[in-house]
C-alpha cells in the first residue's frame, strides 16, 4: 500500500521536558491505526506532530506528496451559536472551497453521520453525540487522506458511539486512513485496527506489560441471533459489541465478567453459537 505519512524519530519537549521520544510511525493508504496511551502520556501531542499542527522538536515528518489532505478531529468542539450547515460552510470557506462545492459536500457529510441538516437548531443546542459527529464532519470537509482522531468517543452514549463507528468504517472503506487515540480497547477492536501504545514517551507496537491498565478478557462469539434480541440483549450488557462476521453471521464481543449470564441468556433467547474464542487485551 502507498505510504502517506510518516515519523521518523520525531521527538517533542515542551519547556525543556521531553514528552515524545523517537516516535517512528508510517502511515500508508487504507491504515486504521489506535494509539493508546495513559492519561497525559502524549497521544495528542502526538496526533498534533503527525497533522501539522505542532512542530517537532527533533526527527522528521515526511509526506508522500505536499497536497496530503489530513483531516484532524480535537478532543472537542464547543457549543456554537450556529447550525451545523453555517460552521460547516465556514470551516469549507477557510480551506478554500467554493460555496458551490460546500452544498453538496455539507449535505453528503449530514447523510453520512445520519445527522439531521436543520436550518433552524443551533449547535449550541446539539447534544454531544451529535457535537461529535459535527466535530468529525469538520474534519473531513474536504476528503481527507488521513483522519486524525483525538478521542473520538470519549463521553458519547452507546447509540452515538455505535452511529459515529458505523461512519468510520464506511469512511476507512472508501479508502480514507485513519490515526486515532481510542481510550476503550473494545472499540478499538472494533475498527480492525493495528494498536500501538505510548508509554514514557515511546511508541510501541507491543502491549504494556507494566502498565497500570488491567489485562481485558473478552469473548468473542460467532453464531446466529435475532437482532431483536441483541438490542434487549444490550439493555443488560451495555459492554457488547457487535457486527456482521465474514461469513454472514453476528460476531458478538462480550467482557469476562459477563460469561456466566450471558451464555445461558444469549442460548434462552434462541441464540446459536457456532464459534467462541477467549480474547485478551491490553496485557
Ligand atoms: N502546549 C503544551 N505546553 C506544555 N506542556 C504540554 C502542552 N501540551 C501538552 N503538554 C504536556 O505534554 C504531556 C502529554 O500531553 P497530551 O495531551 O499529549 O497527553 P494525552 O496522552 O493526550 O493525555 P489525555 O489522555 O489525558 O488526553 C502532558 O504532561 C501535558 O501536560
Amino acid at each position: 500500500m502507498k505510504v502517506l505519512l510518516t515519523l521518523n524519530e520525531a521527538s517533542k519537549k515542551y519547556e525543556g521536558r521531553e514528552i515524545l521520544t523517537d516516535v517512528s510511525l508510517t502511515i500508508s493508504q487504507g491504515d486504521c491505526i489506535i494509539i493508546r496511551g495513559n492519561n497525559g502520556s502524549g497521544k495528542s501531542t502526538m496526533l498534533r506532530m503527525v497533522s501539522g499542527l505542532i512542530p517537532l522538536t527533533s526527527g522528521q515528518r515526511l509526506l508522500e506528496h505536499t497536497n496530503l489532505v489530513i483531516g484532524y478531529t480535537p478532543d472537542r468542539l464547543s457549543k456554537l451559536r450556529m447550525t451545523s450547515t453555517e460552521y460547516l460552510t465556514h470551516m469549507g470557506r477557510i480551506s478554500g472551497m467554493t460555496r458551490k462545492e460546500l452544498k453538496e459536500r455539507i449535505r453528503e457529510l449530514h447523510d453520512l453521520f445520519c445527522l439531521e441538516q436543520s436550518d433552524q437548531l443551533k449547535m449550541s443546542h446539539f447534544s454531544k453525540g451529535m457535537l461529535q459527529k459535527t466535530n468529525v464532519m469538520q474534519a473531513m470537509i474536504k476528503t481527507p487522506d488521513l483522519l486524525v482522531l483525538d478521542e473520538p468517543f470519549s463521553g458519547l452514549d452507546k447509540e452515538s458511539t455505535g452511529h459515529l463507528l458505523h461512519s468510520l468504517k464506511k469512511i476507512k472503506d472508501e479508502g480514507t486512513s485513519i490515526l486515532a487515540a481510542v481510550h476503550d480497547p473494545l472499540l478499538a477492536s472494533q475498527l480492525e485496527s493495528n494498536t500501538y501504545w505510548i508509554h514514557q514517551g515511546r511508541l510501541s507496537k507491543e502491549s504494556m506489560h507494566t502498565s497500570s491498565e488491567k489485562k481485558v478478557v473478552y469473548f468473542e462469539l460467532e453464531g446466529s441471533i435475532d437482532l431483536d434480541v441483541v438490542d434487549y440483549l444490550l439493555d443488560f450488557y451495555p459492554d457488547i459489541t457487535y457486527k456482521r462476521s465474514q461469513i454472514g453471521y453476528m460476531l458478538i464481543t462480550f467482557m469476562y465478567k459477563d460469561y456466566s449470564s450471558f451464555l445461558p441468556e444469549f442460548i434462552n433467547k434462541g441464540g446459536e453459537i457456532v464459534s467462541l474464542t477467549r480474547k485478551e487485551l491490553g496485557s
